[in-house]
């Protein structure tokens, strides 16, 4: 096999590799969003805050640690994690946005059927 042909070859195998990565990246991302939506629902219903500081300071200490040991560059673990974490803020807001927009429309009908 010529040179070019073997790079070719691996290129392809390397390239298969990625696109099954990138299958369990967004599966992994998929449930992580299903289980957020869930903490956001759990939120608007106890009236606790989308964000929670102290939990996301956890959170980065412990995936710059395992980012570390994975080899993986700390200060980029930290972005994709605050990126991530700030869209689920986000949807958490907008899930309590939206609960409480059903609460008042909720009062409003029991004021018209008690009037
Ligand atoms: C999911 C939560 O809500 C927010 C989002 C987080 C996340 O995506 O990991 C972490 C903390 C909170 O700011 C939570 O409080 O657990």
């Amino acid at each position: 096999m010529k040179a070019s042909e073997q790079a070719m070859t691996e290129l392809r195998s390397i390239r298969d590799t990625i696109d099954n990565l990138d299958a369990v990246l967004v599966g992994v991302l998929a449930e992580r969003f299903k289980a957020t939506q869930r903490v956001g629902e759990l939120k608007a219903l106890n009236d606790l805050p989308a964000g929670d500081p102290e939990r996301e300071k956890l959170q980065i200490e412990r995936l710059r640690r395992l980012a570390s040991e994975a080899q993986l560059d700390p200060e980029f673990a930290e972005k994709i994690l605050n990126f991530i974490i700030s869209e689920v803020i986000q949807r958490h807001e907008r899930i309590a946005e939206e609960h409480r927009a059903d609460e008042q429309r909720a009062d409003e009908h029991r004021a018209e059927a008690d009037a």
